[in-house]
């Protein structure tokens, strides 16, 4: 007997909403043909996307939450009011699980924009989700219950890792792990740039640069050894690794890798404090 598929909608059809469609489809959790996104008429591209994938695709809001048990709010934050006040004015039901991935918009928020009683879960999810590598969070709203955060881990365990965290830690995570993987990519495009510098052919040095990211990430996770450990393992006295690094350090590397964090978790403050533009 095979069991129902949960109906799925986005509010807002974009990049991080196609990474999670299409996990949540390779994860065999749903189908195209279980889930629905709205795209905005200039966004042909996502419009075809959803397509693509056999699910539907509207350019209105209030269809989406009709059609849809579980609606995942994936608009930019400066849209989540608009979007929001559509389905709030067409008096639907609240009796429908909303997850907002929206940055820096707060559960507070959310409540007030859509009908009383609706229950909400903030999720921090991050695009590797398209392959089922992604690292999510979620937050519970209070009026949500325990089979709503079942749910909840359940979509998100299916495309990779998940905690449940308090809402306070939602903006500096969304500044490591939601933004994290922009930073890697230009990191991998930085050392591939620097071999094609010194002679290596491109593809070869992208290869290179993105299996040794993949490598070392997986031998702190796999071995659960501290990366300073690691770190001393690979430089040999008096070797390249020692000048590599040396020069890093002169450049502020780590202060720069941290400092990116923290103007990142003060950008979702500034949304979260009410300024949602
Ligand atoms: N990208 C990522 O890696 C991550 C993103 N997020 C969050 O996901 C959300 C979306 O980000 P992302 O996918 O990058 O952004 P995108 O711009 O790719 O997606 C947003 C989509 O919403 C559409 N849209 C605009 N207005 C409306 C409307 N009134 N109704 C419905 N849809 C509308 C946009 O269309 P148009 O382009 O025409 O404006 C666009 O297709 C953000 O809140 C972000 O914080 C969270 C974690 C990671
Ligand atoms: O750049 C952004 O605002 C979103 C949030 C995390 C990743 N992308």
């Amino acid at each position: 007997m095979t069991s129902k598929l949960l109906k799925i909608g986005f509010i807002g059809g974009g990049k991080m909403a196609q990474a999670m469609a299409k996990g949540f489809i390779s994860a065999g959790l749903s189908k195209g043909e279980a889930m629905i996104a709205s795209c905005h008429p200039s966004d042909l591209m996502s419009h075809k996307a959803f397509k693509d994938i056999g699910a539907e695709s509207v350019f209105e809001n209030v269809p989406v939450v009709e059609k849809s048990e579980v609606v995942i709010i994936s608009t930019k934050p400066s849209v989540v009011p608009i979007a929001l006040g559509d389905i709030k004015k067409a008096g639907i039901s609240a009796d429908k699980l909303f997850l907002s991935i929206a940055m820096g918009v707060t559960i507070k928020q959310l409540e007030e924009f859509l009908p009383r009683q609706s229950r909400v879960i903030r999720v921090m999810p991050n695009l590797p989700a398209l392959i089922r590598s992604g690292a999510s969070v979620y937050v519970c709203g209070n009026k949500t219950t325990e089979n709503d955060s079942n749910i909840t881990k359940k979509l998100l365990e299916s495309i990779g890792t998940c905690d449940q965290v308090t809402e306070s830690m939602l903006d500096a995570i969304t500044a490591l792990s939601g933004s994290g993987p922009a930073y890697i990519y230009i990191l991998i495009e930085a050392l591939a740039d620097g071999g094609v510098k010194m002679g290596l052919p491109r593809d070869l040095a992208y290869r290179l640069a993105s299996q040794t990211v993949l490598g070392a990430s997986k031998m702190v996770k796999e071995t659960n050894t501290h990366p300073a450990v690691l770190k001393d393992d690979v430089t040999s006295p008096a070797g390249s690794t020692a000048a590599g690094l040396h020069f890093l350090e002169q450049q502020g590397f780590r202060a720069a890798v941290i400092g990116a964090i923290e103007v990142a978790t003060q950008r979702c403050r500034q949304i979260s404090q009410g300024g949602i533009n």
